[in-house]
């Protein structure tokens, strides 16, 4: 490391929906505040794409590198629990090798680490690397409006006898507007849920932070960020909060295509292209797909279909195959279905794009108002109903599909969202907006932005 330079020490989570920002942060701080970076990486779930993505960072020519955690043992039983589930389990099993890794770091003569920053997954950490007095962050990849529940659920868990998910009608949360029972995050919902006291603990374990660093900007979540600046949630002080956002990657940096997405859309007319895509953990179900290809058929839109086939599934390694008989040459004119890693944001970024499906994801959302492209919101797990819900009621730049009791939103509710997006007066408007929070995404990060100034403060901190 290079002895001239700060010096911070990162432990992100697992999968790519964490570690997406928080290589764009480590990006930036390497490049415009002039940091070393060493990332603390646990060995599990690696795909593919995220060792391309790695390789590429490590041979950036930034101060950028790796330390990679013994792998850890699970027996049977713990291998069968949910996947949620086994990546706190998981995480909380490295804080042993996390704390080693902070030691030799700390006792590097040369260039010691001057602050540790880590992922809301991680916040057991904090405890280890507290002890060692070092500075302590955590950098939230979610909305501030998530960030804002979370820390506010010690006190519904004071205050609130029942489950959400037994509650019908709006529930009152100080600060933020009130937000259907059913739209907050899975794991709030069920008291004896297999989640809730895991996410009660971060709840508390969060405010050992000395700061916490927000993925969003100011003018996208006025609110909740203004919320969260007050300092204090229900009479408790929280950290103090940075929104540093959005971190997303360049479409530069998307250019290895193999989905051939990016020579598709070359030959569609401008804005006329659906992009669907559910993100990088979550798979639909087989009668969803069918419902989904024929509601895209029916709404006459062009559309380009990132549909991966899940993990491991040996049973059913082409997912095309549960594409409706001759979905396919019915609709080769104007839809692509790609079954592979496709590049997102270069697609966002494309002036063929004219609008996106999407599950909500947070990187997602950013990736997509950063072009001014707008949304039909469906929401498929963990916080996204809450997204789902500021971005159509909020932000507004959303329409959201209506999913019924089974689990599944019909051909026709796809339909409809497709075309009110896509040639509707609402979409029109909603067009609009999503063009004004394209600007304020990028004045944001410009000199003197909102966001590029939170982050020269929080990298001022990490120095001290
Ligand atoms: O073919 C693909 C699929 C995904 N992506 C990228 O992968 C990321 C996916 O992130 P996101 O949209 O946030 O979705 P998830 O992968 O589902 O992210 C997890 O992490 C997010 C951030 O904490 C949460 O908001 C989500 O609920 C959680 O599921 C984005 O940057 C996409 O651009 C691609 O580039 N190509």
């Amino acid at each position: 490391m290079d002895a001239r330079k700060p010096h911070v020490a990162i432990f992100p989570s697992v999968g790519m929906g964490h570690l997406i920002p928080f290589f764009e942060f480590a990006k930036l701080l390497a490049s415009g505040h002039g940091f070393s970076i060493t990332f603390i990486t646990a060995k599990f779930m690696v795909t593919p794409s995220q060792t391309a993505y790695t390789k590429s960072l490590a041979s950036s020519g930034l101060s950028i590198r790796f330390i990679e955690l013994p792998e850890v043992e699970l027996d049977s039983e713990e291998k069968k629990a949910h996947p949620l589930v086994l990546i706190f389990k998981v995480l909380e099993k490295t804080t042993g090798s996390v704390e080693n890794a902070l030691r030799t770091l700390l006792s590097d003569s040369s260039n010691p680490i001057s602050a540790f920053i880590t992922d809301i997954f991680c916040t057991a950490t904090l405890e280890v690397s507290k002890k060692l007095q070092i500075p302590s962050y955590v950098l939230y990849t979610g909305s501030a409006s998530n960030l804002f529940l979370i820390l506010y659920h010690r006190t519904m868990d004071a205050e609130m006898t029942e489950s959400l998910k037994d509650l019908d009608g709006p529930v009152k949360v100080p600060g933020l507007p009130s937000i259907p029972a059913r739209d907050f995050p899975d794991p709030m919902q069920d008291k004896s849920g297999p989640f809730y006291h895991l996410f009660l603990r971060l709840s508390h374990e969060l405010l050992k932070a000395d700061g916490i660093l927000i993925n969003t900007f100011q003018d996208l979540e006025s609110g909740s960020v203004q919320a969260l600046l007050s300092g204090e949630i229900d009479g408790t002080r929280i950290p103090s909060i940075y929104p540093v956002g959005p971190l997303i990657s360049s479409p530069e940096s998307d250019h290895h295509d193999g989905s051939g997405s990016l020579q598709w859309l070359d030959k569609q007319p401008a804005a006329s292209v659906l992009f669907v895509s559910f993100g990088s953990v979550n798979f639909l179900s087989a009668d969803q797909i069918a419902e989904l290809a024929l509601g895209l058929e029916g709404s006459g839109q062009r559309f380009l279909w990132v549909l991966p086939s899940p993990p491991n599934n040996a049973s059913n390694p082409d997912v095309s195959a549960l594409l409706p008989p001759g979905f396919e040459q019915r609709t080769k004119d104007r839809g692509l279905v790609v079954t592979s890693w496709a590049p997102q944001v270069a697609i966002l970024a494309h002036p063929s794009t004219g609008g996106f499906v999407s599950h909500c994801g947070w990187n997602s959302v950013l990736e997509s108002v950063s072009h001014g492209v707008t949304i039909i919101a469906w929401p498929l797990q963990a916080e996204q109903r809450t997204t789902a819900f500021f971005l159509v009621n909020d932000i507004k730049m959303a329409v959201r599909t209506k999913m019924g009791a089974d689990g599944i939103v019909t051909k026709e509710e796809v339909e409809k969202a497709a075309k009110e997006l896509m040639e509707g007066e609402d979409g029109k408007k909603k067009r609009e907006r999503a063009r004004e929070l394209r600007e304020s995404a990028k004045a944001a990060l410009a000199e003197g932005g909102s966001s590029r100034q939170a982050l020269a403060a929080a990298a001022a901190l990490f120095c001290k």
